[in-house]
């Protein structure tokens, strides 16, 4: 319990105090076409992720724009932690919505070139910033709704699945799911663990091995997602969702939140340096390069049809 306190006074540290007006925040904030209200600011840094903070809400919108189709690559991950950092600093934030800037797309997940033909040095650095990436939005004491706007294999559904609530366009063309096994390849532990956290051990279990991508209704379903909308309501809605979870008190939510995720956070804390080397192991057999090849060419393939 000790920690879980220390965890959440950490947390805590990062909780502002902003007002909050239900009211006028949705009427200024509920365009679907990023209409932002007077009072939101450009808070960006970075030429892929874009944030649109509105300090009168204590609302951001942290946007990915890396073309074209927001893959996570090692420079996309070092941006958005630089990025995610700025806002938990900052004590007008209470919440932040990640969404896309992109049609189509949410994100097409880890960067697979940044995993076929790299030298190990490289992966070693890329795999580090993806945990980094995760651990700060799990860990995150702002409120943290995925706004999903399109696709979301694997690394993306790992983002989604990071946040506290997920809210998905109700459209069957867009898929979400941990399909790593299609690949040839397997999704790391933590990633299992957060699919199991969210859907639960069986649906988990056939997801996992079979590489499942679910359509909107069928993340719905199993709830893998907790909201449809049509795509006009998916920002109006997201930011209505997030001033409701504004009404309860931040420092209760995030000794909550803290007590919750504590676990699968403390284990993969402890198997970090691990599941490093198993990474790097893991991408340096042959085999495995040779499935990351095939499938980047099934990728080219398919578009050039
Ligand atoms: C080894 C252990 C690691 C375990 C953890 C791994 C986690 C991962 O996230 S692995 C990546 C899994 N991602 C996917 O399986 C998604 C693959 N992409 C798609 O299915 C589609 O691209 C799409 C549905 C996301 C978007 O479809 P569409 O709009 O039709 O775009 P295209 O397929 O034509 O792609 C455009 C362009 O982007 C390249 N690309 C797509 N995904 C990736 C990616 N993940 N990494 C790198 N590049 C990607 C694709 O090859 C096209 O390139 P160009 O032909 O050069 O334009």
């Amino acid at each position: 319990m000790a920690s879980v306190l220390r965890q959440a006074a950490r947390l805590a540290s990062s909780r502002c105090l902003t007002q909050l007006s239900a009211a006028s925040s949705t009427s200024r904030l509920g365009a679907s076409s990023y209409n932002f209200s007077p009072s939101s600011r450009n808070a960006s840094t970075s030429s892929t992720i874009k944030v649109q903070l509105d300090s009168n809400t204590g609302v951001a919108i942290m946007m990915f724009q890396n073309p074209p189709v927001n893959s996570m690559s090692l420079d996309f991950m070092t941006e958005f932690v630089i990025a995610w950092d700025k806002l938990e600093l900052d004590k007008s934030c209470r919440g932040i919505i990640l969404t896309s800037a992109l049609p189509n797309v949410f994100s097409a997940g880890l960067d697979i070139m940044d995993m076929y033909g790299t030298t190990p040095e490289h992966r070693t650095a890329f795999w580090k910033a993806l945990q980094e990436l995760w651990l700060k939005v799990y860990g995150s004491g702002k409120i943290v709704v995925a706004a999903i706007n399109g696709a979301s294999p694997a690394g993306g559904c790992l983002m989604a699945l990071s946040c506290d609530y997920r809210i998905m366009i109700d459209n069957p063309k867009y898929k979400i799911g941990i399909n790593e096994t299609k690949l040839g390849i397997v999704a790391p532990f933590w990633f299992k663990d957060c699919l199991e956290n969210t859907v639960g051990y069986r649906m988990s279990e056939m997801s996992v091995q079979y590489g499942i991508l679910y359509n909107s209704a069928e993340a719905l379903k199993i709830g893998l997602v907790d909201q449809l909308v049509p795509e006009d309501k998916l920002i109006s809605t997201a930011t209505e969702t997030m001033i409701k979870w504004f009404a309860i008190p931040d420092y209760a939510r995030q000794i909550s939140k803290a007590m919750v995720r504590k676990a699968t956070m403390d284990k993969m804390l402890a198997g970090r340096e691990a599941d490093i080397t198993n990474f790097v192991t893991f991408t340096n057999k042959d085999s495995i390069q040779k499935s990351l090849g095939m499938y980047m060419e099934m990728l080219k393939g398919r578009k050039a049809k």
